[in-house]
């Protein structure tokens, strides 16, 4: 059992421990960040991160302690050096005393444990047989190398830590006794309970010990002034930062030979570095926080600064006892490889999982962070291994909810629309729309499949769903598809769905798919000559058989869902090119729809003009325009290659730009101003002509941003700078 628990409920996927964990050892599962015991080194980074106080410390050992007190069991307590930060204001001896009336029997200070072990690392140290050493008395270092640096394993001196040392020395003076300690260290807790030799029984951390205190309700005076209780300097200052090496009386940690580092970064980068061979000290003394003093359970509302003032002052107190003379203690110590590889996952597996969050090109890599990891790619990793879920991406969802939203919306509005609204909405009175109108009546009746050709932005979407809505489908989903924004192989999965397991990353319990999504009502494949010719092969079958499967399942699914495809694209000529599999085409082409372009039907323009003033101004609350004749001239000469969709949005580009309420040509885009210009306006230079419609531009869209440079260059699609030196140019300033 890990010593870090996650209390579930609590959870609330924030991810700052994957962010924070510096031995990645945080595994979601359904949501929900859980420790991996293996590859956890007990720091307790994650415990100090979560602000939801959602990882705990395993208090199984208060239990323990509170049986081995009414027990009639000899209890003997361990300090950590680091108690004068953790019980500020608290003299030693009043604590000594508490811990005694709590029932122990002795308090036995781990600066013991120093004495002892200091002598082994100088003798080490003078041997000179290992080429480097690495002091082991930070256990969440100790963990980080067996788990995750296994190469400096060698280098680890085996000597015991200062605690399992103390608690040597201990159970030899006192044989039968249970041995506990009180420390501000979580790593302290695993470090004991995976000691073979079981030398230390329990592991409180100071918080456990002050609740210990309050249950048996004892309360430690504060009050400074304490009796001699000490009896040395040195082994005292051994939690501050660099505290071992001044015990060792080494020069000071300055020189890369002899060093001592502190910090959770400072402590990965130099095990990075040294793994890697890029720097080997003589000796280092490596802490994963600054000093004890900052062990995650110190439990004190104190800064470093002060903790270690504490520290130093009950250091410097106590001088006055005749040093003890300690006995000889075996102190070695021995470690193991506990590493475990992870798999790796190859480029192309890495690219798989990146698609289904919709990263199919570099620039999709965002790197947020928000995974809690640092890329993309990292959290693609840890997809593969299993530590991380599919869904942990804040835009990937984001897109999704979104998607959702407007499906629900769309469900929503249908729910209040009666079905001939849909027939309303086809704006034009021009004879082929009349015509269209007539055929999307007709193939509403019908539940044959229908092809719908014609331009971009004509309005198949539109009739598609005209259909449907008149259709005896309608109040079942009507489900769109873009064929030509999806890659293959994230079309198969969002088409046909996909099973638990299917593939690497495959969500638990599969996902459904769009077939399934529209059971009784309708899909829209748009785009379709877009599809590839594989996924083509697979739709065939599909229509034909009227049955499928999801991807990596095995069970068939009855098809009911009436087909709808869409396309610009001339899909009799692609299927001559090769492109385009004319069986399908055959299978599609059931009930063919055309719609004209916009051009075909120029009659349509002023009324769809009105219609989209006045659902635009309603929109936007504002108050409704009219249109200027010359503009409608213009807008009638114009040929609308991008169709209806382009005079919706040229129509919400002048009702931005228009001041008053009408419309008048300079609101229109240049393109369509110039068509004015093939009538009546003299010919001039084509260099000219540019200066006064770039001059122009300018000056519209400073009117239109009330002067705002930053904004005008936005809108005009040029940097900053190009704005001042063509306001310069054009003397606009
Ligand atoms: N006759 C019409 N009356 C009112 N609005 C229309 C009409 N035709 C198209 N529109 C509007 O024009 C826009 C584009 O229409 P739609 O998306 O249906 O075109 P499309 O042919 O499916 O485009 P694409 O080929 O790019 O997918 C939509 O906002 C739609 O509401």
């Amino acid at each position: 059992m890990a010593v870090v628990q996650t209390i579930k409920e609590r959870c609330q996927t924030c991810y700052s421990c994957i962010r924070n964990c510096p031995a990645k050892a945080i595994k979601v599962v359904e949501g929900q960040a859980t420790v991996v015991e293996e590859r956890c080194v007990s720091c307790g980074n994650c415990v100090r991160v979560c602000a939801q106080k959602a990882k705990v410390v395993d208090s199984r050992d208060m239990d323990l302690v509170k049986g081995f007190l009414s027990s009639d069991q000899t209890v003997v307590i361990m300090l950590a050096p680091s108690f004068p930060a953790a019980f500020a204001g608290v003299a030693a001896d009043h604590l000594f005393e508490a811990l005694l009336a709590m029932g122990f029997a002795h308090v036995e200070e781990v600066t013991t444990g120093v004495q002892l072990t200091v002598p082994k690392y100088q003798e080490l140290l003078e041997k000179g047989d290992q080429e480097c050493v690495i002091a082991s008395y930070c256990p969440a270092v100790v963990g980080l190398i067996e788990k995750h640096y296994p190469q400096l394993i060698s280098y680890l001196a085996p000597i015991d830590s200062a605690v399992t040392a103390t608690g040597k020395y201990v159970k030899k003076k006192f044989p039968n006794a249970k041995v506990v300690l009180a420390g501000p260290c979580i790593a302290k807790k695993e470090e004991a309970r995976s000691d073979k030799r079981h030398i230390i029984d329990a592991v409180l951390t100071f918080k456990e010990l002050k609740e210990l205190f309050s249950q048996a309700g004892i309360e430690v005076p504060k009050s400074k002034t304490e009796k001699n209780v000490g009896e040395n300097f040195l082994p005292r200052l051994f939690p501050l930062p660099g505290g071992l090496i001044k015990n060792l009386k080494l020069v000071d940690g300055f020189i890369p030979e002899l060093a001592s580092v502190e910090g959770i970064d400072n402590c990965l980068n130099i095990l990075q570095n040294m793994s890697q061979g890029k720097v080997k000290p003589r000796f280092i003394d490596i802490l994963f926080c600054q000093g004890c003093i900052d062990g995650p359970e110190i439990d004190s509302d104190k800064d470093l600064l002060t903790r270690k003032a504490l520290v130093f002052d009950y250091a410097q107190k106590k001088l006055n006892n005749p040093a003890r003379k300690l006995p000889f203690l075996d102190l070695t110590r021995t470690y193991s490889d506990q590493s475990r590889q992870l798999p790796y996952p190859s480029e192309n597996e890495i690219r798989k999982i990146l698609k289904h969050t919709y990263k199919i090109k570099p620039e999709d890599e965002l790197n947020c962070g928000a995974c809690g990891y640092n890329t993309c790619r990292e959290k693609a990793i840890a997809v593969y291994q299993g530590l991380a879920e599919i869904d942990m991406c804040l835009p990937y969802l984001l897109h999704k909810s979104r998607g959702e939203i407007e499906y629900y919306r769309d469900r929503l509005k249908k729910a209040v629309t009666p079905p001939s609204h849909y027939l309303d909405a086809i704006i034009g009175e021009s004879e082929v729309i009349k015509n269209l109108k007539r055929t999307v009546e007709k193939a509403a009746k019908s539940d044959s499949t229908i092809l719908i050709q014609g331009e971009s932005g004509v309005g198949k979407e539109m009739i598609a769903l005209a259909v449907h809505n008149l259709s005896s489908r309608r109040n079942k989903p009507f489900i769109g598809i873009n064929c030509a924004a999806l890659p293959e192989l994230l079309l198969e999965s969002e088409l046909f769905g996909y099973e638990e397991g299917a593939f690497t990353g495959a969500r638990k319990g599969g996902k459904l798919g769009k077939f399934e999504l529209a059971e009784g009502g309708t899909i829209l494949l748009d785009e379709i000559g877009d599809l590839p010719l594989s996924m083509q092969a697979k739709l065939l079958r599909v229509l034909q058989e009227r049955e499928f499967e999801r991807v990596g399942g095995t069970s068939t699914i009855k098809l009911n869902v009436r087909v709808m495809a869409a396309t610009n694209r001339d899909l009799r000529k692609l299927a001559q090119e090769g492109k385009f599999r004319i069986d399908l085409f055959y299978r599609l082409n059931v009930l063919p729809i055309s719609v004209p372009p916009l051009r075909a039907r120029t009659e349509d323009i002023p009324l769809l003009i009105g219609h989209f003033i006045e659902k635009l101004t309603k929109d936007k609350n504002i108050s409704p325009k009219i249109v200027a004749d010359e503009t409608l001239e213009l807008l009638l000469k114009y040929d609308w290659p991008g169709n209806v969709r382009e005079l919706e949005n040229i129509i919400e580009r002048a009702i931005y730009l228009t001041e008053g309420n009408v419309i008048r040509e300079d609101c229109l885009p240049p393109h369509v101003r110039e068509l004015k210009g093939y009538s009546g306006q003299t010919i001039k230079p084509i260099k000219e002509a540019v200066r006064e419609i770039e001059k122009q531009l300018i000056t519209e869209a400073l009117k239109a941003t009330k002067g705002n440079k930053v904004m005008a260059a936005k809108l005009l699609g040029i940097t900053r700078v190009t704005l001042y030196q063509k306001l310069k140019e054009f003397n606009l300033e």
